[in-house]
């Protein structure tokens, strides 16, 4: 059995070992060549896996990416072709919650903003959105959701219009799949018509896609003077972006929200498993066998904690500006592959258990995802 997989997919050998040799692939760069005899393919976003591609593939039983999205993937192809494929749903639904609430509480600290009573506008309530929302319940952010589709399909009561959620929110995140066509398009869901319309000083978060926000409208209405707080982890047209853009953004980042340690792996640990249902082979392996221990395990709350310091222990496990830095330092130098591909650990806040010597923010905590003890 010959299992190909992406070079940036962690722990495909300890996972897949077993299974079959494991040869690795530059995933931006991807040969039809070397396609031709593999049995299971396992890839991240950057390939596109369409005619081309599998042009000589003879073999393939198995395409598996360790992502939520999937705008990179032939799926019509692949039923044609009866290839098995499975995304990693929700695996990095976390990771990309914690980044957005690293920005929030990034933004607030450096613009001396209270959160308190503020508005967020979350814009598609699949895995992140949802994990998102969970993790501000009880924030003392107001929380507005828009999700048409869900609404529709009655999984979600409290959607409201996108147009209305941007007039009403100070925060806006969007976590919406890239899809280019039909009623429920998000191929610049945010074009020059909604930019216009954004309130000044909006903080506008995107970590789905970059083709989402129309990327050359937002960079000529900020050229013109529009008054916008950006955080940008995805861009069009990656890994050639915008750079223009960069000085009018004030978090920006490589497409990494969702590479924590364990968002990453626990993509490769769901292939695993549908890789083992697929061939009937017991899938003994668990995350928890890798993960190395995190470098900070242990807080204690004193007394005198507060709700701004809610920011600061959420900013010692992650601060998005590290990334940000890393972004204006090196992308030039570097590219924007090489900085994905480098990404420094990142671990989630459950990592951390906080002792709370009775702190009334121990519930607060917990909702955001830290494990708490007494
Ligand atoms: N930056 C990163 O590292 C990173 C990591 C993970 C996911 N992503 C991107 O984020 C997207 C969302 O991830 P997820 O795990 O929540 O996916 P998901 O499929 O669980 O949820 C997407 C939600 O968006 C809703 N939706 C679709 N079209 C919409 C529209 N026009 N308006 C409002 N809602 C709409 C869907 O109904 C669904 O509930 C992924 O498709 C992926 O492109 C980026
Ligand atoms: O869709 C996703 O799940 C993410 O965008 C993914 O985590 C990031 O892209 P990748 O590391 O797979 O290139």
């Amino acid at each position: 059995m010959k299992i190909l997989a992406d070079q940036n997919m962690p722990l495909v050998e300890e996972y897949f070992a077993d299974l079959g040799s494991v040869t690795r692939f530059d995933g931006r760069n991807a040969k039809p060549e070397q396609i031709e005899d593999v049995d299971i393919l396992l890839t991240r976003s950057v390939t596109k896996v369409n005619a081309e591609l599998l042009r000589y593939a003879k073999k393939l039983k198995f395409v598996g990416t360790a992502t939520i999205g999937i705008d990179h993937i032939d799926t019509e192809l692949l039923d044609d072709k009866e290839i098995a494929f499975s995304s990693a749903p929700g695996c990095n639904a976390v990771a990309v919650a914690e980044y957005v609430i690293s920005a929030i509480y990034a933004y607030a600290q450096e613009t001396s903003t209270s959160l308190q009573g503020k508005t967020l506008g979350i814009v598609g309530v699949g895995n992140i959105g949802q994990c998102l929302r969970e993790k501000l319940q009880g924030s003392g952010i107001n929380l507005l959701l828009c999700d048409p589709i869900k609404f529709e399909n009655g999984e979600l009561q409290e959607h409201i219009e996108l147009d209305n959620l941007l007039a009403q929110s100070d925060i806006v995140s969007f976590h919406v799949p890239l899809v280019k066509t039909g009623k429920h398009k998000t191929l610049h869901l945010i074009d020059s018509a909604r930019i216009a319309k954004l309130k000044d000083n909006m903080l506008v978060i995107n970590a789905c896609r970059g083709e989402v926000i129309d990327n050359q409208a937002l960079l000529e209405s900020m050229q013109t003077g529009k008054q916008l707080e950006l955080v940008l982890d995805v861009w069009e047209n990656e890994p050639n972006i915008l750079t223009e853009l960069l000085p009018f953004v004030r978090y920006s980042s490589v497409h990494i929200a969702g590479h924590t340690l364990e968002g990453k792996a626990r993509g490769t640990q769901m292939l695993y498993q549908k890789v083992c249902e697929l061939l009937n082979f017991p899938a003994e392996k668990q995350l928890s066998d890798f993960l190395p221990n995190p470098v900070i395990t242990e807080v204690t709350l004193q007394d005198n904690f507060s709700q701004d310091d809610l920011g600061r222990l959420a900013h010692l496990v992650y601060d998005l500006r590290r990334d940000d830095g890393i972004l204006r330092k090196s992308l030039s130098e570097k590219g924007f592959d090489h900085l994905r591909k480098s990404y420094p650990v990142r671990r989630e806040f459950s990592t951390v258990t906080v002792k709370n010597n009775g702190s009334q923010f121990a519930e607060q905590l917990a909702t955001l995802g830290f494990t708490v003890s007494e």
